[in-house]
Protein backbone atom coordinates (compact mmCIF):
# COMPACT_ATOMS: atom_id res chain seq x y z
CA UNK A 1 0.00 0.00 0.00
CA UNK A 2 1.41 3.80 -1.11
CA UNK A 3 0.56 6.54 1.25
CA UNK A 4 1.15 10.29 0.74
CA UNK A 5 1.09 12.06 4.39
CA UNK A 6 0.72 14.78 3.88
CA UNK A 7 1.85 17.72 6.94
CA UNK A 8 3.05 21.06 7.63
CA UNK A 9 5.27 19.94 10.29
CA UNK A 10 7.48 16.47 10.75
CA UNK A 11 9.61 16.09 13.85
CA UNK A 12 12.90 15.41 11.87
CA UNK A 13 12.70 18.76 10.16
CA UNK A 14 10.21 21.66 11.59
CA UNK A 15 8.15 21.44 14.39
CA UNK A 16 5.84 23.46 16.15
CA UNK A 17 3.81 21.27 18.62
CA UNK A 18 2.14 17.64 18.65
CA UNK A 19 1.51 17.46 15.17
CA UNK A 20 5.58 16.94 14.46
CA UNK A 21 5.90 14.12 16.84
CA UNK A 22 3.27 12.17 15.30
CA UNK A 23 3.85 12.83 11.70
CA UNK A 24 7.44 11.91 12.64
CA UNK A 25 6.08 8.22 14.56
CA UNK A 26 3.52 7.59 12.65
CA UNK A 27 4.62 6.89 8.98
CA UNK A 28 8.04 5.10 10.66
CA UNK A 29 5.33 2.42 12.25
CA UNK A 30 3.30 2.45 8.76
CA UNK A 31 7.04 1.51 7.01
CA UNK A 32 7.55 -1.55 9.87
CA UNK A 33 4.43 -2.90 8.78
CA UNK A 34 5.18 -2.61 4.85
CA UNK A 35 3.69 0.09 4.21
CA UNK A 36 5.64 2.73 1.44
CA UNK A 37 4.68 6.05 3.10
CA UNK A 38 6.23 9.18 1.84
CA UNK A 39 5.97 12.39 3.16
CA UNK A 40 4.94 15.96 1.61
CA UNK A 41 5.90 18.58 3.34
CA UNK A 42 6.92 23.19 2.71
CA UNK A 43 10.78 23.49 1.78
CA UNK A 44 11.04 25.98 5.40
CA UNK A 45 13.97 27.31 5.53
CA UNK A 46 14.96 25.39 8.55
CA UNK A 47 14.22 22.39 7.22
CA UNK A 48 16.87 23.05 3.98
CA UNK A 49 18.93 24.25 6.53
CA UNK A 50 18.89 20.37 7.88
CA UNK A 51 18.99 18.12 4.82
CA UNK A 52 22.16 17.68 3.07
CA UNK A 53 20.82 16.28 -0.20
CA UNK A 54 18.33 16.78 -2.34
CA UNK A 55 16.93 16.09 -6.21
CA UNK A 56 14.40 18.03 -7.81
CA UNK A 57 11.97 15.58 -9.24
CA UNK A 58 8.73 17.69 -10.60
CA UNK A 59 7.67 20.82 -11.37
CA UNK A 60 4.27 21.86 -10.47
CA UNK A 61 2.33 24.98 -12.65
CA UNK A 62 0.76 27.66 -10.42
CA UNK A 63 -2.95 28.02 -10.38
CA UNK A 64 -4.88 30.92 -9.55
CA UNK A 65 -2.82 33.25 -7.19
CA UNK A 66 -0.67 30.12 -6.27
CA UNK A 67 2.39 30.29 -8.28
CA UNK A 68 4.47 27.42 -9.62
CA UNK A 69 6.85 25.10 -7.31
CA UNK A 70 9.12 22.24 -7.73
CA UNK A 71 9.15 18.82 -5.88
CA UNK A 72 12.41 18.15 -3.96
CA UNK A 73 12.55 14.73 -2.97
CA UNK A 74 15.45 13.82 -0.17
CA UNK A 75 15.39 10.74 2.44
CA UNK A 76 16.06 10.68 6.20
CA UNK A 77 18.74 8.54 8.10
CA UNK A 78 16.53 5.76 7.75
CA UNK A 79 15.10 5.77 4.87
CA UNK A 80 11.61 7.79 4.79
CA UNK A 81 11.41 9.24 1.02
CA UNK A 82 10.44 13.18 1.95
CA UNK A 83 8.56 15.74 -0.84
CA UNK A 84 9.61 18.85 -0.12
CA UNK A 85 7.91 21.98 -2.22
CA UNK A 86 10.71 24.41 -3.17
CA UNK A 87 8.44 27.80 -3.07
CA UNK A 88 11.48 29.81 -2.30
CA UNK A 89 8.65 33.17 -1.97
CA UNK A 90 6.34 31.72 0.63
CA UNK A 91 8.48 28.93 2.29
CA UNK A 92 11.89 30.42 2.93
CA UNK A 93 11.43 32.56 5.64
CA UNK A 94 12.35 32.63 9.20
CA UNK A 95 10.37 32.14 12.32
CA UNK A 96 7.85 28.81 13.00
CA UNK A 97 5.88 26.85 9.54
CA UNK A 98 2.57 29.35 10.51
CA UNK A 99 3.72 32.77 12.28
CA UNK A 100 6.92 35.36 11.64
CA UNK A 101 9.78 35.02 14.53
CA UNK A 102 7.97 37.47 16.73
CA UNK A 103 4.81 35.63 16.71
CA UNK A 104 2.24 36.87 14.40
CA UNK A 105 0.46 34.60 11.59
CA UNK A 106 2.06 35.10 7.89
CA UNK A 107 -0.22 37.29 5.91
CA UNK A 108 -0.53 34.87 3.32
CA UNK A 109 -0.85 31.65 4.82
CA UNK A 110 -3.87 31.37 2.85
CA UNK A 111 -1.63 31.01 0.06
CA UNK A 112 1.28 29.43 1.38
CA UNK A 113 -1.03 26.19 2.77
CA UNK A 114 -3.14 26.41 -0.39
CA UNK A 115 0.47 25.65 -1.95
CA UNK A 116 0.52 22.41 0.53
CA UNK A 117 -2.97 21.35 -0.62
CA UNK A 118 -2.23 21.96 -4.50
CA UNK A 119 0.55 20.29 -4.40
CA UNK A 120 -0.50 17.14 -2.37
CA UNK A 121 -3.34 17.21 -4.89
CA UNK A 122 -1.04 17.18 -8.15
CA UNK A 123 1.46 14.13 -6.33
CA UNK A 124 -1.64 12.27 -5.40
CA UNK A 125 -2.67 11.85 -8.81
CA UNK A 126 0.94 10.63 -10.00
CA UNK A 127 3.45 12.79 -11.69
CA UNK A 128 5.12 10.93 -14.43
CA UNK A 129 8.61 12.26 -13.33
CA UNK A 130 7.97 11.02 -9.99
CA UNK A 131 7.28 7.56 -11.26
CA UNK A 132 5.00 6.80 -8.34
CA UNK A 133 1.44 6.96 -7.12
CA UNK A 134 0.25 6.86 -4.18
CA UNK A 135 -3.50 4.73 -3.78
CA UNK A 136 -4.38 7.00 -0.53
CA UNK A 137 -3.53 10.92 0.31
CA UNK A 138 -3.31 11.41 4.11
CA UNK A 139 -4.03 14.96 5.73
CA UNK A 140 -3.57 16.80 8.41
CA UNK A 141 -4.84 19.85 10.55
CA UNK A 142 -6.09 22.51 8.34
CA UNK A 143 -2.76 23.18 6.57
CA UNK A 144 -3.63 20.48 4.36
CA UNK A 145 -7.06 20.11 4.24
CA UNK A 146 -7.69 21.68 1.39
CA UNK A 147 -6.19 18.67 -0.40
CA UNK A 148 -8.79 16.43 -0.60
CA UNK A 149 -10.81 19.52 -2.21
CA UNK A 150 -8.50 20.57 -4.91
CA UNK A 151 -8.51 16.60 -5.41
CA UNK A 152 -12.38 16.67 -5.82
CA UNK A 153 -12.92 19.73 -7.79
CA UNK A 154 -10.49 18.46 -10.13
CA UNK A 155 -12.55 15.65 -10.81
CA UNK A 156 -9.93 12.93 -9.55
CA UNK A 157 -10.61 9.90 -7.87
CA UNK A 158 -8.25 9.37 -5.39
CA UNK A 159 -9.24 8.31 -1.91
CA UNK A 160 -8.09 10.74 1.27
CA UNK A 161 -8.13 10.51 4.68
CA UNK A 162 -7.75 13.92 7.05
CA UNK A 163 -7.22 13.40 10.41
CA UNK A 164 -7.83 16.34 13.05
CA UNK A 165 -5.25 17.33 15.25
CA UNK A 166 -6.95 20.23 17.09
CA UNK A 167 -10.26 21.17 15.72
CA UNK A 168 -9.71 24.59 17.51
CA UNK A 169 -7.62 25.76 14.51
CA UNK A 170 -9.86 25.92 11.35
CA UNK A 171 -7.40 28.16 8.61
CA UNK A 172 -10.29 30.96 7.98
CA UNK A 173 -9.94 33.77 5.14
CA UNK A 174 -11.90 36.18 4.05
CA UNK A 175 -14.72 35.17 1.49
CA UNK A 176 -12.60 37.69 -0.84
CA UNK A 177 -9.71 35.14 -1.52
CA UNK A 178 -12.03 32.44 -3.53
CA UNK A 179 -10.33 33.36 -6.80
CA UNK A 180 -6.62 33.84 -5.37
CA UNK A 181 -7.31 30.38 -3.97
CA UNK A 182 -8.71 29.07 -7.18
CA UNK A 183 -11.45 27.72 -5.05
CA UNK A 184 -14.47 27.33 -7.42
CA UNK A 185 -17.49 29.36 -6.53
CA UNK A 186 -20.05 27.30 -6.29
CA UNK A 187 -18.37 25.58 -3.49
CA UNK A 188 -18.59 28.43 -1.05
CA UNK A 189 -21.65 27.37 0.34
CA UNK A 190 -22.49 26.20 3.85
CA UNK A 191 -21.92 21.78 2.38
CA UNK A 192 -19.01 23.46 1.06
CA UNK A 193 -16.11 25.14 2.40
CA UNK A 194 -18.27 28.29 3.77
CA UNK A 195 -18.05 29.20 7.26
CA UNK A 196 -20.05 31.97 8.49
CA UNK A 197 -19.06 34.05 5.72
CA UNK A 198 -15.43 33.01 5.68
CA UNK A 199 -13.60 30.51 3.81
CA UNK A 200 -12.76 27.25 6.06
CA UNK A 201 -9.58 25.00 5.03
CA UNK A 202 -10.59 22.61 7.98
CA UNK A 203 -14.56 22.35 6.97
CA UNK A 204 -13.12 20.96 3.33
CA UNK A 205 -10.71 18.79 4.86
CA UNK A 206 -13.91 17.44 6.54
CA UNK A 207 -16.31 18.20 3.34
CA UNK A 208 -14.34 16.11 0.80
CA UNK A 209 -12.00 13.18 2.44
CA UNK A 210 -13.53 10.00 2.15
CA UNK A 211 -12.98 9.29 6.06
CA UNK A 212 -11.87 11.56 8.95
CA UNK A 213 -10.03 10.84 11.52
CA UNK A 214 -9.22 12.63 15.19
CA UNK A 215 -6.59 11.16 18.02
CA UNK A 216 -8.52 10.12 20.62
CA UNK A 217 -11.67 8.31 21.14
CA UNK A 218 -13.47 10.77 23.54
CA UNK A 219 -12.43 13.54 21.33
CA UNK A 220 -14.19 11.81 18.54
CA UNK A 221 -17.10 12.15 20.34
CA UNK A 222 -16.87 15.62 21.67
CA UNK A 223 -16.44 17.40 18.55
CA UNK A 224 -19.87 16.45 17.56
CA UNK A 225 -21.24 18.52 20.56
CA UNK A 226 -21.77 21.94 21.03
CA UNK A 227 -19.79 22.60 23.59
CA UNK A 228 -16.24 21.25 21.58
CA UNK A 229 -17.44 21.08 17.81
CA UNK A 230 -15.83 24.64 17.27
CA UNK A 231 -18.78 25.37 15.34
CA UNK A 232 -18.24 23.00 13.25
CA UNK A 233 -20.40 20.49 15.46
CA UNK A 234 -23.23 20.50 12.85
CA UNK A 235 -20.67 18.92 9.98
CA UNK A 236 -19.07 16.59 12.33
CA UNK A 237 -22.60 15.47 13.59
CA UNK A 238 -23.46 14.36 9.97
CA UNK A 239 -20.02 12.77 9.66
CA UNK A 240 -20.71 10.53 12.67
CA UNK A 241 -24.00 9.72 11.37
CA UNK A 242 -22.46 8.48 7.95
CA UNK A 243 -20.04 6.22 9.77
CA UNK A 244 -17.20 8.52 8.31
CA UNK A 245 -15.60 10.06 11.61
CA UNK A 246 -13.55 7.71 13.56
CA UNK A 247 -11.05 8.08 16.87
CA UNK A 248 -7.40 6.72 16.46
CA UNK A 249 -5.17 7.27 19.93
CA UNK A 250 -1.83 8.32 19.39
CA UNK A 251 0.79 6.46 20.26
CA UNK A 252 4.19 7.59 22.08
CA UNK A 253 7.91 7.63 20.28
CA UNK A 254 10.08 4.47 21.18
CA UNK A 255 12.96 7.04 22.32
CA UNK A 256 10.59 8.24 25.26
CA UNK A 257 12.13 5.12 28.01
CA UNK A 258 13.77 5.89 30.83
CA UNK A 259 15.93 2.83 31.12
CA UNK A 260 17.87 4.57 27.70
CA UNK A 261 17.19 8.28 27.87
CA UNK A 262 20.56 9.56 27.04
CA UNK A 263 18.93 12.93 27.45
CA UNK A 264 18.67 11.89 31.73
CA UNK A 265 21.35 12.99 34.24
CA UNK A 266 20.49 9.05 35.25
CA UNK A 267 18.60 6.34 33.65
CA UNK A 268 15.96 4.44 35.67
CA UNK A 269 12.92 2.09 35.36
CA UNK A 270 10.37 0.51 37.70
CA UNK A 271 12.63 -1.77 38.98
CA UNK A 272 15.23 1.09 40.12
CA UNK A 273 13.40 4.07 41.27
CA UNK A 274 16.12 5.77 43.51
CA UNK A 275 17.50 6.89 39.82
CA UNK A 276 14.04 8.79 39.22
CA UNK A 277 15.21 11.17 42.23
CA UNK A 278 18.76 11.67 40.94
CA UNK A 279 16.71 13.84 37.98
CA UNK A 280 14.51 15.62 40.57
CA UNK A 281 17.20 16.94 42.09
CA UNK A 282 18.95 17.99 38.80
CA UNK A 283 15.90 19.50 38.03
CA UNK A 284 15.56 21.27 41.48
CA UNK A 285 19.26 22.63 40.84
CA UNK A 286 18.87 23.90 37.09
CA UNK A 287 15.48 25.75 38.22
CA UNK A 288 16.99 27.21 41.48
CA UNK A 289 14.51 25.10 43.35
CA UNK A 290 14.89 24.84 47.42
CA UNK A 291 16.03 21.91 48.26
CA UNK A 292 12.77 19.98 49.63
CA UNK A 293 11.24 16.69 50.62
CA UNK A 294 7.60 17.01 49.12
CA UNK A 295 6.49 16.30 45.81
CA UNK A 296 7.61 17.85 42.15
CA UNK A 297 5.01 18.97 40.46
CA UNK A 298 6.13 18.80 36.26
CA UNK A 299 4.26 20.87 33.52
CA UNK A 300 5.85 20.44 29.75
CA UNK A 301 2.89 22.22 27.62
CA UNK A 302 2.72 24.67 24.74
CA UNK A 303 1.72 28.18 26.50
CA UNK A 304 -1.63 28.72 25.30
CA UNK A 305 -5.26 29.15 26.42
CA UNK A 306 -6.58 25.33 25.68
CA UNK A 307 -4.05 23.97 28.27
CA UNK A 308 -5.56 25.35 31.04
CA UNK A 309 -2.15 26.77 32.38
CA UNK A 310 -4.48 29.67 34.38
CA UNK A 311 -5.64 26.91 36.79
CA UNK A 312 -2.29 25.81 37.70
CA UNK A 313 -1.86 29.84 38.72
CA UNK A 314 -4.47 29.56 40.46
CA UNK A 315 -3.91 26.63 42.63
CA UNK A 316 0.03 27.54 42.65
CA UNK A 317 -0.35 28.53 45.82
CA UNK A 318 -2.00 26.12 47.65
CA UNK A 319 0.69 23.46 46.08
CA UNK A 320 3.28 25.97 47.92
CA UNK A 321 1.35 25.82 51.29
CA UNK A 322 1.03 21.81 50.88
CA UNK A 323 4.91 21.37 50.65
CA UNK A 324 4.92 21.05 47.11
CA UNK A 325 6.95 22.34 44.15
CA UNK A 326 6.27 23.36 40.21
CA UNK A 327 8.71 23.06 37.47
CA UNK A 328 7.25 24.41 34.09
CA UNK A 329 9.41 24.27 30.73
CA UNK A 330 7.13 26.07 27.74
CA UNK A 331 6.37 28.60 25.14
CA UNK A 332 4.24 29.86 23.35
CA UNK A 333 1.72 32.86 24.17
CA UNK A 334 3.35 35.72 26.11
CA UNK A 335 0.25 36.41 28.14
CA UNK A 336 -0.08 33.22 29.53
CA UNK A 337 3.61 33.17 29.91
CA UNK A 338 3.65 36.55 32.08
CA UNK A 339 1.53 34.88 33.97
CA UNK A 340 3.41 32.24 34.64
CA UNK A 341 6.59 34.43 35.58
CA UNK A 342 4.32 35.97 37.63
CA UNK A 343 3.14 32.93 39.84
CA UNK A 344 7.22 32.21 39.54
CA UNK A 345 8.22 34.95 40.99
CA UNK A 346 5.85 35.25 44.06
CA UNK A 347 6.48 31.52 44.67
CA UNK A 348 10.34 32.34 44.23
CA UNK A 349 12.20 28.50 45.06
CA UNK A 350 9.21 26.54 45.38
CA UNK A 351 8.10 27.65 41.61
CA UNK A 352 10.25 27.43 38.17
CA UNK A 353 9.62 28.02 34.99
CA UNK A 354 12.48 27.64 31.97
CA UNK A 355 10.36 29.95 29.01
CA UNK A 356 11.35 28.40 26.29
CA UNK A 357 11.69 24.28 25.05
CA UNK A 358 14.14 22.35 24.37
CA UNK A 359 13.80 18.50 23.69
CA UNK A 360 16.83 17.35 26.37
CA UNK A 361 15.08 19.80 28.74
CA UNK A 362 11.45 18.12 28.18
CA UNK A 363 12.83 14.44 28.67
CA UNK A 364 14.52 15.79 31.91
CA UNK A 365 11.94 17.68 33.38
CA UNK A 366 9.32 14.76 32.91
CA UNK A 367 11.70 11.83 34.42
CA UNK A 368 12.20 14.86 37.52
CA UNK A 369 8.64 15.05 37.94
CA UNK A 370 6.40 12.78 40.73
CA UNK A 371 3.18 14.46 39.05
CA UNK A 372 2.73 15.94 36.08
CA UNK A 373 0.20 18.21 35.73
CA UNK A 374 -2.09 18.93 32.36
CA UNK A 375 -5.71 20.75 33.39
CA UNK A 376 -6.41 20.99 29.43
CA UNK A 377 -9.75 22.77 28.73
CA UNK A 378 -9.66 20.06 25.68
CA UNK A 379 -7.12 17.62 24.49
CA UNK A 380 -7.71 15.93 21.23
CA UNK A 381 -5.07 13.51 22.23
CA UNK A 382 -2.08 14.97 24.05
CA UNK A 383 1.55 13.00 24.31
CA UNK A 384 3.09 14.50 27.20
CA UNK A 385 0.36 12.93 29.65
CA UNK A 386 1.95 8.94 28.01
CA UNK A 387 5.36 10.22 28.40
CA UNK A 388 4.35 11.58 31.81
CA UNK A 389 3.68 7.67 32.59
CA UNK A 390 6.06 6.40 30.96
CA UNK A 391 8.67 7.80 33.69
CA UNK A 392 6.63 7.30 36.68
CA UNK A 393 5.54 11.15 36.69
CA UNK A 394 1.52 10.51 37.23
CA UNK A 395 -0.07 13.03 36.13
CA UNK A 396 -3.21 15.00 37.18
CA UNK A 397 -5.77 16.00 34.22
CA UNK A 398 -8.83 17.23 33.56
CA UNK A 399 -10.78 14.53 31.66
CA UNK A 400 -11.28 15.16 28.07
CA UNK A 401 -10.54 14.11 25.06
CA UNK A 402 -6.90 11.55 25.06
CA UNK A 403 -6.78 12.26 28.59
CA UNK A 404 -9.40 10.66 29.49
CA UNK A 405 -8.37 7.74 26.90
CA UNK A 406 -5.09 6.87 28.24
CA UNK A 407 -5.07 8.18 32.38
CA UNK A 408 -6.59 5.55 34.54
CA UNK A 409 -8.01 7.37 37.07
CA UNK A 410 -6.81 6.61 40.73
CA UNK A 411 -4.41 3.72 38.91
CA UNK A 412 -2.10 5.70 36.64
CA UNK A 413 -2.96 9.15 37.62
CA UNK A 414 -5.56 11.76 38.70
CA UNK A 415 -8.82 12.57 36.48
CA UNK A 416 -11.20 15.60 37.25
CA UNK A 417 -14.18 16.36 35.87
CA UNK A 418 -15.66 19.15 36.44
CA UNK A 419 -13.11 21.43 34.99
CA UNK A 420 -12.78 24.59 37.92
CA UNK A 421 -10.31 25.38 40.33
CA UNK A 422 -12.55 23.23 42.98
CA UNK A 423 -11.95 20.18 40.69
CA UNK A 424 -8.36 20.37 39.65
CA UNK A 425 -7.28 20.88 43.75
CA UNK A 426 -9.31 18.03 44.28
CA UNK A 427 -7.55 15.98 42.07
CA UNK A 428 -4.34 17.33 43.26
CA UNK A 429 -5.14 16.69 46.62
CA UNK A 430 -5.58 13.03 45.90
CA UNK A 431 -1.57 13.89 44.85
CA UNK A 432 -0.27 14.49 47.80
CA UNK A 433 -2.28 11.54 49.46
CA UNK A 434 -0.76 9.74 47.91
CA UNK A 435 2.66 10.46 47.78
CA UNK A 436 2.47 10.37 51.47
CA UNK A 437 1.38 6.93 50.90
CA UNK A 438 4.79 5.16 49.70
CA UNK A 439 3.63 2.03 49.13
CA UNK A 440 0.14 3.24 46.78
CA UNK A 441 2.56 5.74 45.12
CA UNK A 442 5.09 2.73 43.95
CA UNK A 443 2.15 0.80 43.04
CA UNK A 444 0.66 3.36 41.39
CA UNK A 445 3.90 4.33 39.16
CA UNK A 446 4.60 0.40 38.43
CA UNK A 447 1.34 0.63 36.78
CA UNK A 448 2.08 3.74 34.95
CA UNK A 449 5.36 2.58 33.86
CA UNK A 450 4.21 -0.59 32.77
CA UNK A 451 1.68 0.96 30.24
CA UNK A 452 2.92 0.29 26.27
CA UNK A 453 1.53 3.31 24.98
CA UNK A 454 3.66 1.86 21.09
CA UNK A 455 2.70 3.16 18.41
CA UNK A 456 2.26 -0.19 16.52
CA UNK A 457 -1.33 -0.50 17.44
CA UNK A 458 -2.37 2.64 16.06
CA UNK A 459 -0.66 1.99 12.67
CA UNK A 460 -2.37 -0.87 12.64
CA UNK A 461 -5.32 0.46 12.76
CA UNK A 462 -4.49 3.34 10.36
CA UNK A 463 -3.25 0.62 7.79
CA UNK A 464 -6.58 -0.71 7.87
CA UNK A 465 -8.81 2.11 7.82
CA UNK A 466 -6.74 3.23 4.76
CA UNK A 467 -7.24 0.06 2.99
CA UNK A 468 -10.89 0.29 3.50
CA UNK A 469 -11.01 3.45 2.05
CA UNK A 470 -8.33 2.89 -0.81
CA UNK A 471 -10.05 -0.92 -1.70
CA UNK A 472 -6.52 -2.08 -1.56
CA UNK A 473 -5.74 -5.29 0.46
CA UNK A 474 -3.46 -4.51 4.02
CA UNK A 475 0.27 -5.81 3.80
CA UNK A 476 -0.33 -7.84 6.66
CA UNK A 477 -4.18 -8.54 7.13
CA UNK A 478 -4.98 -7.09 10.33
CA UNK A 479 -5.69 -9.42 13.37
CA UNK A 480 -8.96 -8.09 14.49
CA UNK A 481 -10.59 -5.48 12.08
CA UNK A 482 -10.44 -1.95 13.22
CA UNK A 483 -8.56 -2.74 16.54
CA UNK A 484 -7.84 0.67 18.35
CA UNK A 485 -10.91 2.59 15.69
CA UNK A 486 -13.62 3.16 17.87
CA UNK A 487 -16.96 3.24 15.90
CA UNK A 488 -19.34 6.11 16.83
CA UNK A 489 -22.99 4.75 17.71
CA UNK A 490 -23.51 5.24 14.08
CA UNK A 491 -21.59 1.81 12.64
CA UNK A 492 -20.06 1.64 9.38
CA UNK A 493 -22.08 -0.22 6.90
CA UNK A 494 -20.77 -1.92 4.04
CA UNK A 495 -23.03 0.21 1.79
CA UNK A 496 -22.00 3.53 3.38
CA UNK A 497 -18.16 2.17 3.09
CA UNK A 498 -18.63 1.72 -0.39
CA UNK A 499 -20.15 5.41 -1.03
CA UNK A 500 -17.07 6.80 0.89
CA UNK A 501 -14.89 4.64 -1.04
CA UNK A 502 -16.36 5.69 -4.38
CA UNK A 503 -17.00 9.73 -3.79
N1 LIG B 1 6.42 25.12 23.66
C1 LIG B 1 6.67 24.05 22.94
N2 LIG B 1 7.26 24.12 21.72
C2 LIG B 1 7.48 23.01 20.98
N3 LIG B 1 7.16 21.78 21.39
C3 LIG B 1 6.57 21.67 22.59
C4 LIG B 1 6.30 22.77 23.40
N4 LIG B 1 5.70 22.36 24.52
C5 LIG B 1 5.60 21.03 24.40
N5 LIG B 1 6.15 20.62 23.26
C6 LIG B 1 6.29 19.25 22.78
O1 LIG B 1 5.30 19.07 21.78
C7 LIG B 1 4.57 17.90 22.06
C8 LIG B 1 3.23 18.36 22.60
O2 LIG B 1 2.30 17.54 22.18
P1 LIG B 1 0.79 17.60 22.72
O3 LIG B 1 0.14 16.40 22.16
O4 LIG B 1 0.76 17.73 24.18
O5 LIG B 1 0.22 18.96 22.22
P2 LIG B 1 -0.17 19.89 20.96
O6 LIG B 1 -1.23 20.70 21.56
O7 LIG B 1 1.03 20.57 20.45
O8 LIG B 1 -0.72 18.96 19.79
C9 LIG B 1 -1.98 18.71 19.14
O9 LIG B 1 -1.74 17.54 18.33
C10 LIG B 1 -1.30 16.43 19.12
C11 LIG B 1 -0.93 15.33 18.16
O10 LIG B 1 -2.03 14.69 17.62
C12 LIG B 1 -2.36 16.03 20.11
O11 LIG B 1 -1.81 15.02 20.93
C13 LIG B 1 -2.75 17.22 20.97
O12 LIG B 1 -3.81 16.90 21.83
C14 LIG B 1 -3.13 18.40 20.09
O13 LIG B 1 -3.47 19.54 20.87
C15 LIG B 1 5.35 17.14 23.08
O14 LIG B 1 6.30 16.31 22.47
C16 LIG B 1 6.05 18.25 23.86
O15 LIG B 1 7.24 17.86 24.48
Amino acid sequence: MKILFVTSEFGDFAKAGGLADVSAALPRALKRRGVDVRILMPAYQNVLDKITQLKVVASLPGHAAIEPCLIGETETADGITVYLILAPSLFQRPGTPYTTPEGYDWGDNDVRFARLGLAAAEVGKGIASIGWTPDLVHCHDWPSALAPAYLAWSGANVPSVFTIHNLAHQGLFGADRLDALGIPHDAFRTDGVEFHGYISFMKAGLVYANHVTTVSNTYAAEITTDHLGSGLHGVTRGLAAEGRLSGIVNGLEPEWDPATDRHLPRMFDAASLEGKSINTDFIRTSLCLNPSDGPLFGVVSRLVHQKGLDLIADIAGNIVERGGQIAILGTGDPGVERMLLDVSRRYRGSIGLVAGFSDTMAHRLVAASDFFLMPSRFEPCGLTQMQAQRYGALPVAHATGGLADTIENDETGFLFTDFSVGGFLEATSRAFDTYHAPERLAAMRRRAMAKSFGWDEPAKAYEALFSRVAGVPASKPPDRGFSGVTRLPQLISADMDRKAAAR
